[in-house]
This record gives C-alpha cells, structure tokens and sequence, in this order.
C-alpha cells in the first residue's frame, strides 16, 4: 500500500545576520542554512497494517507526514501509495486517504459537524444511500448522535476531535492518517477513539498510521513502530522488539527461602550474561537483556537449583523505552 524509498526533505532557512551592520548585509545578500528534515529514509507498509511513527520534537515526523499525503513535495527519493505519487496526483490521491491533523479541522466552525460532513459526501460524491449507511455508523460507533447538530465552536475538545475523525473518513478511505490524534483529550475519550480506530482496521482493513508522543496510544493500537531521529529512520519493527532493543530488559525478583548470596547465583547461571543485584540476604534480582532467550533460562537455573519462595519479572514498559530511546540531552543512545 505505501512504498517510501530514500525519502528526503530539506528546507533552506534564512539565517538573520546579527546587529544593524548585519541586518544591513542581509539586504543584499541573505545567508542561508539547509535543514534536512527528513534524510533518506525508506519502509513498505501493507494494506491493513497499523503502525505508529514516534520520535521527539523536531525528529521529521510532521514533514515526512506532509509528504505522505501530498501537502509537501519531497526534496529527493519516490513514494508510492495505493499506485499514486501523492505530490504529483494529489486531486485523484486525497479521494483514497483521510488525514486527522489534531491541530487543524476539517470542520466548519460555525456549522454543525453533520452539515459538515453532508458539504463533505458532496465534496467526495458519496451522497448515496451506501454513504448515509456509512455516515450513521460512524456516528454510532464513534458516539457523537448527542451533539452532532450543535455548532462545532461550542463542543468540547474531545466532542470535536471524535467528529474529525468522523469526516476524515467519509468517503470510507482505505487508508488513514493521524496526527497526535489524542493530544489533550481525556482518558474516557482517548479510550473510544483508540477502541473505534482498532475496530475500524479490523472490520474494513484501514491502514493506519499515526503519529504520537503518547505512548499508551502505541500499546493500545500498534504492533509495528518506526522511529525517527534527526530525519532518519533508526528503528523499523514489532514494539516488542523495540522493547528488547532499547529496554533495560527484564529483571526478575527471587525471595529465597534461605540465605542466598550473589555469588551462589553467579555460579549457578555460569557465563551468562546478566547482572545480578542483592536487595536482602533473602531476595536477589536478575537483570537480562535479550529477555525472550534468556528468561526461561534463568527461571529454570534458578528455580531448580534453589529453594525459591516467590518470583516477580517486571519488564520494561513502554514508556521506560521511549525514554531510554532519547537519553537526557536528547541524544539518541546508541544500541548498535
Ligand atoms: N517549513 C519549514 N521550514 C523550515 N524548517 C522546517 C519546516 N518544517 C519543519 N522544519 C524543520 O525540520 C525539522 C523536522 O521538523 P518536523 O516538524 O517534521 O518534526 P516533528 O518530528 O514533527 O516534530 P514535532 O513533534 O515537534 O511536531 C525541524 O528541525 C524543523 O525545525
């Protein structure tokens, strides 16, 4: 469905020379520096995939957006969605997406979000009875019958964002584009939104991408993430890899029955690599890494070799990676 191959977007900024002498310069010559927003980036994405593209402020999430759905042209590479190129078809390619822009509606202040979207069935040509089936849906699913013919300037952030997403796939778009689409909303509305988006890729096979600072929308919606730093593209995969890659692994908690010391338990699971933490002469915890191969290991070594009264794995949560992604100064740690 969308096939990005070296994708990249620079944008060249004027650079104001400092004091009067050089605003005086800047008359005849201006300065300028090239900020490359997106660098060279590829992925395929297939028809039903859900995935999200995170990153921090500034990564080329937006501007890589932008470009998916034809609002910016790129500055080199191709993209390629559902057979158009979206910056070159963008009237034909706009009937076969819709985009929930959280910071900018499709909805006409002073209407009511239904005549909107009757403006937008004649817009789209899909004012027939297979659209009003379509329409009712919507608003069923996405529950917004109780304020649907109110004003859009008198509903309220979450009222208003449910109906966005509503016109955003009026004419039954095969595939979608959020972003930050739960930003500011609370937790209730986060809920439906997140529960009709994984129902709607369920039922008609939408792809959805979605950008997001909040991670509980990635836990709750996709199984593929993207990352993005500094305009490149440093991880593509299942968030459970991204947990393995960038976590701090997983540490499982032993309460011994008897006077344990690390050393026994270093002697016991021999060279592998892990770390082992003492918290009491009772209680030691394991630290490893590569969790998936190294888990049922541990517990069995240490299970059979020892008198065991209880054991806690505690694995790293998303969030924990997110912030493990962007060390404090806000540069990328690197994991090979
Ligand atoms: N129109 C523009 N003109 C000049 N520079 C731009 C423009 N749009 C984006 N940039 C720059 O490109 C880089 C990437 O910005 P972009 O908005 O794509 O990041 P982002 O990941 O979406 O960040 P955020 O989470 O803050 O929205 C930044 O350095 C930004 O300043």
């Amino acid at each position: 469905m969308i096939r990005v191959s070296h994708l990249q977007k620079e944008f060249h900024i004027h650079q104001a020379r400092a004091g009067l002498a050089g605003a005086f310069r800047d008359l005849f010559s201006r300065e300028y520096k090239t900020v490359k927003a997106v660098d060279d980036i590829s992925f395929t994405v297939e028809e039903g995939e859900m995935f999200a593209l995170i990153g921090e402020n500034g990564a080329g999430k937006s501007t890589t957006i932008k470009m998916l759905t034809g609002i910016l042209t790129p500055s080199g590479g191709e993209i390629v969605i559902n057979g158009y190129v979206p910056y070159r078809q963008r009237e034909q390619y706009v009937r076969s997406i819709g985009v929930v822009f959280g910071q900018r509606s499709q909805l006409w202040w002073d209407l009511s979000p239904l005549e909107s979207f009757r403006l937008l069935k004649n817009v789209y040509k899909v004012d027939d009875a297979a659209g009003e089936r379509w329409l009712e849906r919507l608003i069923e699913e996405l529950d917004i019958a109780s304020f649907v013919s109110q004003p859009v300037r008198k509903l309220s952030l979450g009222q208003r964002m449910r109906c966005e997403v509503a016109a955003a796939l009026i004419h039954k778009p095969k595939l979608l584009f959020l972003d930050e689409p739960t930003v500011g909303l609370d937790v209730l509305v986060k809920q439906k939104i997140r529960e009709f988006l994984r129902n709607l890729n369920e039922t008609e096979q939408t792809t959805i991408l979605l950008t997001t600072h909040d991670v509980s929308d990635i836990e709750a919606l996709c199984k593929r993430v993207l990352v993005m730093d500094k305009g490149r593209l440093i991880f593509d995969g299942q968030l459970a890899e991204l947990k393995e890659k960038w976590g701090n692994g997983t540490e499982v908690a032993f309460q011994f029955k008897k006077r344990t010391a690390p050393e026994e338990l270093r002697a016991a699971l021999g060279e592998l690599p892990c770390e082992i933490l003492r918290d009491n002469e009772f209680s030691l915890r394991v630290k490893v890494v590569r969790s998936q191969d190294m888990l049922p290991f541990v517990l069995s070594v240490v299970m059979g070799s020892f008198e065991v009264s209880d054991v806690k794995i505690k694995e790293a949560s998303t969030e924990d990676i997110v912030r493990n992604i962007y060390s404090a100064d806000g540069e990328v740690v690197s994991h090979g």
